[in-house]
């Protein structure tokens, strides 16, 4: 695993958890780029490829070499520095060996792994290791041209902190855009990060356990990433009825117009939105198909300018903008993702803090009492939708906090105000 530049110094650099009042951090004494929560987590890593890299670190980092590459080649560089010292760590002998195993490891699953499509790869500068570095010569590009296509990116509570490398992981789960699985992390004292993968829903008794490697929502340009990046052609359902529409329909511009395909989007995804009291049902089953009338809403800028105004008005108000904003983006969520889907999850708990926002300052034009008591349904229904997808999808990362703890206090808050 290597941590993004901005974890680096806030994390344990071996098992990922986070500095806390019982939690203290101390870099090692030699190079002080390196931080643990503990001698174990120093010492597992120190054997593990730090012994390796250690005295060369400081130079390799602030060369010009290094220091020009783009973020990502950056952690990159890294995460190929770390495989390599951990290949000679492991063995004195004969450190390429272990890549072709009879019996599996880690490393020599990687590098059995299928490589991702190779168009100009060009290896980012490792960390010297000494008279080792002469024996890399075609090992780099055998294990570089995997991390495209291969590597994850680690994350605690649903937001990125680290990039890994999950061999088994990688072996064993395709790609789907319509996934009935995702990948979670667990960070625990003195042992590497694990990767859980959870069930979104009932998976039959040999059907593929497939996770999304990009975000579904990319519905025009995924699968010039899958081309690109990963070297196939995604033939999920989604991608399939995709295929058969072709471009999509840009959606309409004209004020009065757009709201009236925003109104109908959201009717056509939630038929009992108007209903009394408030509900709202997501759908059980992914759309296999999608009707012509609704087809702009895949555009790729129509959830990006929604975003836009949700991102405002869900902070500064005015809230109940927020609010139906954020309704069609659920309806566009519901389209481009399977039920259960996490990124779901986290959207109605943004619209429960939106409406939590407007029950405390009261930022609503209705008679007032009326309007509160609309606000604390909506508010409730968001709450259980959003309980009931990150509920399934469990606690990941930092100990502390997270969303399911804050859908905690919401209710907490919402009780108490009742
Ligand atoms: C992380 S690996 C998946 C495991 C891979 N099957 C293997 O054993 O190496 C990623 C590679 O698997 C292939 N792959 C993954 N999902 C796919 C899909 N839905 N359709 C076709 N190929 C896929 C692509 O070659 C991709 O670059």
């Amino acid at each position: 695993v290597v941590l993004l530049p901005e974890q680096k110094g806030k994390r344990c650099d071996a098992c990922l958890r986070l500095e806390s009042e019982t939690i203290r951090l101390r870099n090692c004494s030699r190079c002080h780029s390196y931080w643990y929560c503990g001698e174990k987590c120093q010492q597992a890593q120190w054997k593990a490829h730090h012994k390796k890299m250690c005295k060369a670190y400081n130079r390799y980092t602030a060369s010009t070499a290094f220091q020009a590459l783009p973020p990502n080649e950056k952690l990159d560089s890294l995460l190929l520095s770390h495989l390599v010292a951990e290949l000679f760590s492991n063995s004195k002998e004969e450190p390429l060996a272990l890549l072709i195993e009879d019996q599996p490891t880690p490393i020599s699953t990687f590098s059995s792994l299928l490589s991702g499509p190779i168009v100009n790869q060009r290896i980012p500068p490792i960390c010297p290791m000494g008279p080792n570095d002469i024996l890399l010569e075609g090992v780099l590009d055998e294990l570089y041209s995997r991390f495209g296509n291969n590597n994850f990116v680690i994350h605690s509570h649903l937001v990125s902190i680290a990039h890994g490398i999950f061999p088994l992981a990688s072996r064993l789960f395709n790609h789907s855009c319509v996934p009935n699985a995702a990948a979670k992390y667990i960070f625990t004292e003195s042992e590497p990060v694990r990767m859980d993968v959870v069930a979104l829903r009932d998976i039959k008794e040999g059907e593929e356990i497939c996770l999304p490697y990009i975000d579904p929502a990319l519905y025009q340009t995924r699968q010039q990433i899958f081309n690109l990046t990963y070297g196939f052609v995604c033939t999920c359902i989604s991608c399939a009825f995709a295929e058969k529409i072709g471009p999509i329909p840009q959606p309409p511009q004209e004020p009065a117009e757009r709201e009236m395909f925003e109104r109908s989007l959201r009717n056509f995804v939630f038929p009992s939105l108007d209903s009394q009291p408030f509900d709202l049902v997501l759908p059980k089953e992914p759309y296999e198909t999608i009707p012509e009338n609704m087809l702009p809403a895949l555009h790729e800028s129509f959830l990006g300018s929604l975003s836009e105004v949700f991102s405002t008005t869900s902070h500064d108000g005015p809230y109940r903008v927020a609010l139906d904003v954020g309704v069609t983006i659920l309806a566009v969520y519901a389209l481009l993702y399977p039920p259960n889907y996490p990124q779901i999850g986290m959207h109605l708990l943004e619209m429960a803090k939106t409406a939590w926002n407007a029950v405390v300052t009261g930022d609503n034009d209705e008679n007032a009492q009326a309007a509160e008591d609309r606000l604390k349904d909506e508010l409730r229904v968001y709450l259980t939708r959003c309980q009931d997808i990150l509920g399934i999808f469990g606690r990941e990362g930092d100990s502390a906090g997270g969303p399911l703890e804050e859908i905690g206090i919401l209710r907490r808050l919402l009780v108490g105000n009742d």
